[in-house]
């Protein structure tokens, strides 16, 4: 799984000079992943995307896809790549099928490949029916479906749940799994949700303002989550707690009068609870908090400061 089948080579992009939209982005996705791309919104997700695709250019950028230089074959390295970008572009008033037949015929795949993406899309009981019939998530398997008639190897999928019910975005994450595991795509997908990524992705790379703050496999990013947790405790005796406590990463007292710690392991919390116990101390409360996106970038980045 490591040959990389997405690699940008120290990649900066900016729209008018003196900007800084990309700085020094070195993606890798590996052939097989499902890779995350993480960020909050204007983080330069979908620019990153587009240089990818050769849909923004940039002279002296270093994007190799399947091995080789984009610039050296963009035409032929497109053909093997599926991607939806931003809003799909559907004929609302054609049936499912019409509007496969529409994409079919200008990428000039054969007639049974409408079949088969239906199938797996999950849309062949509902392929009669107008788009502007279908749920959004519908409408979204459906664009998944465009982008899948010439069977790429690679698909790029811009945040695909955004706007998504619940429903909608477990049957898009379902379809992403299925063709991971069962078409063999690697595949590409953004989103500025951290629980989204952790779902479904076995890689993950984090951009903020255009910097790649980490880049690793899930499991990675996991670890650093539960090294580096915070924690609140809520005592008897506050003032006491805080002076037993106070050499053990930062505590520090919240207006609502619990106890906080900066990043510390789930280790530390345990013996966090048994030096409170044994001085006897009453214990009410004692929670791991679990990082949301923007404490860990804010961890990502303090670290890489150190
Ligand atoms: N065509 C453009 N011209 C000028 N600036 C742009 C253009 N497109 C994007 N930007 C700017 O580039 C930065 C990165 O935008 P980008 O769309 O890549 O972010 P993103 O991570 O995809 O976020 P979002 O999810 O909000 O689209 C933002 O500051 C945005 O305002």
């Amino acid at each position: 799984m490591d040959q990389p089948i997405i690699e940008t080579n120290h990649l900066n992009f900016s729209f008018k000079p003196g900007e800084n939209i990309l700085a020094d982005v070195n993606l890798s996705a590996p052939k097989g992943s499902i890779y995350g791309f993480l960020g909050p919104n204007g983080a330069g997700k979908t620019t990153t995307l587009r240089l990818i695709l050769g849909l923004l250019r940039e002279e002296n950028a270093h994007i190799k896809l399947f091995g080789n230089e984009l610039r050296d074959d963009r035409i032929g390295m497109l053909k093997k790549i599926g991607s939806l970008i931003e809003q799909p572009s559907l004929y609302m008033h054609l049936t499912g099928r019409e509007n496969l037949e529409v994409f079919r015929l200008s990428y000039g795949c054969p007639k049974e490949r409408i079949n088969e993406v239906l199938a797996i899309v999950g849309l062949s009981d509902a392929a009669g029916k107008k788009a502007k019939a279908y749920s959004l998530g519908m409408k979204q398997r459906l664009a998944i479906a465009i982008a899948l008639l010439h069977n790429p190897e690679l698909l790029i999928l811009d945040e695909p749940t955004n706007g998504l019910d619940p429903t909608g975005i477990i049957e898009i994450r379902d379809l992403i799994r299925k063709l991971n595991q069962q078409e063999g795509k690697t595949i590409l997908i953004s989103s500025h949700l951290l629980a989204e990524v952790e779902k479904i992705a076995t890689h993950v790379g984090i951009i903020d303002h255009g910097k790649l703050l980490f880049q690793g496999t899930l499991n990675a990013l996991q670890v650093l989550k539960t090294i580096h947790t915070c924690a609140e405790v809520k005592v008897d005796d506050t003032a006491r707690a805080l002076d037993l406590l106070k050499h053990e990463n930062a505590a520090t007292l919240e207006a609502d009068d619990t106890i906080r710690f900066g990043y510390i392991s789930e280790m530390q919390v345990a013996t966090i609870n048994e030096m409170l116990v044994r001085a006897g101390i009453r214990v009410y409360r004692i929670g791991v908090m679990k990082n949301d996106l923007e404490d860990l970038f804010l961890q990502i980045l303090s670290e890489k400061q150190l």
